[in-house]
């Protein structure tokens, strides 16, 4: 299971430049004027983890198989976008097929890079997106909703279109759906307002470690919870460094950690993911999965007939799987534990399926 962050947001504020940074690469082309990109960019980044390195340490691993994430850089949306204005409404569709929006938002001033907009306003930038988001939903559940497709909708699917319809036109918190419904329904509705979100305040070199004014407003209203701070533009350089450049720069200007660690991290909290391990003397694997998942379905994202057939899972912590040096010393010091189909598997999790074909 590889989860899709797209990344949302005016023209011109460093999604490009996001991705490129996140990706290591410099396919999508960044540039200072408005709607410079036009297609998507898609990029997939295995997803760092030193828990990773350590046990194809231990287990002697041949190989070592991240997990991945994938980014989806899409062009920019201006007011009036659901109607046609600026690159239009085919874009808002790009972002449906995402499965948490990354809102990248300007929080640095420039007088060489062009604004859309008169004057940097991170929460009136966030505004505007949000509203062309809820405006395309308004009209897919108008359509959802007409008599004669409404017989193709579900029950349930019909009551959040309802509610989520009644709290777009009456100014109220979408979000309470989340309170009713459960989230693997609310993301079958493919409403743009619902998707989990994180947002990026872009900011200069000298805001990285704290922040600045427009950082603070914006972290004011929407909460530290889902923000992050973040230079597009420093994180694309520092990628262009060597390994100890690298440290050693990002010791200077006080970053602790590179945006993609930082967004992994929060990605991994909103959509609620946890990372379980195989290792072995072939491969050592990262997995990712649902919170609170089960053995037998931790163990259908390797294989279905795993799922089907599964009897037992060998099971050793991860902390228990370092301390004993691997498969062998933790058996023999009773740290493995033979867990049945109700085991709800814990994040770093070392597991060896035991089925039946
Ligand atoms: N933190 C930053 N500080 C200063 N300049 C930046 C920063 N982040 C990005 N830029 C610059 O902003 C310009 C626009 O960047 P980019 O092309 O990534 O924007 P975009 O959001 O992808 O635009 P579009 O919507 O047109 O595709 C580039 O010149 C880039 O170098
Ligand atoms: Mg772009």
């Amino acid at each position: 299971m590889s989860f899709k962050c797209g990344i949302v947001g005016l023209p011109n504020v460093g999604k490009s430049t996001l991705f490129n940074a996140l990706t290591n690469s410099s396919k999508a082309q960044a540039a200072n004027f408005p709607f410079c990109t036009i297609e998507p960019n898609v990029g997939v980044v295995p997803v760092p983890d030193e828990r990773l390195d350590k046990l194809v340490e231990i287990s002697k691993s041949k190989k070592k198989i991240n997990t991945t994430i994938e980014f989806v850089d899409i062009a920019g949306l201006v007011a009036g976008a659901s109607k046609g204005e600026g690159l239009g409404n085919k874009f808002l569709s790009h972002i449906r097929e995402v499965d948490a929006v990354i809102h990248m938002i300007r929080c640095f001033d420039s007088d060489d890079i062009q604004n859309v907009n008169p004057t940097v306003d991170p929460i009136r930038d966030l505004e505007i997106i949000e509203t062309e988001m809820m405006l395309a939903d308004l009209e897919s559940i108008q359509k959802r909703l007409e008599k004669n497709n409404k017989k193709n909708v579900d029950e349930e699917q019909l009551k959040i279109l309802e509610i989520a319809s009644d709290c777009i036109n009456n100014s109220k918190d979408i979000q309470i759906l989340y309170e009713q419904f459960d989230k693997k329904l609310i993301s079958q509705s493919g409403l743009l307002s619902l998707k989990p979100k994180i947002f990026v305040c872009n900011v200069d070199e000298a805001s990285v470690q704290n922040g600045n004014k427009y950082t603070q407003a914006f972290i004011d209203k929407y909460g530290e919870k889902n923000t992050l701070i973040v230079s597009a533009d420093i994180e694309n350089q520092i990628n262009q460094l060597e390994n100890e450049e690298k440290e050693n720069y990002m010791e200077m200007i006080g970053l602790k950690r590179t945006g993609l660690n930082m967004l992994i991290q929060k990605g991994y909290n909103i959509l609620e993911l946890d990372t379980y391990f195989t290792s072995g003397p072939e491969e050592t694997r990262a997995w990712t999965i649902q919170k609170n998942c089960t053995a037998p379905k931790a163990a259908g994202e390797i294989h279905t007939d795993f799922e089907k057939g599964f009897i037992r899972a060998e099971t050793i912590a991860y902390e228990d799987f370092i301390a004993n040096d691997g498969w062998v010393n933790s058996k023999t010091n009773g740290k493995m534990r033979l867990e049945g189909k109700d085991y709800i598997v814990k994040d770093g999790d070392i597991l060896n399926f035991r089925f039946n074909t």
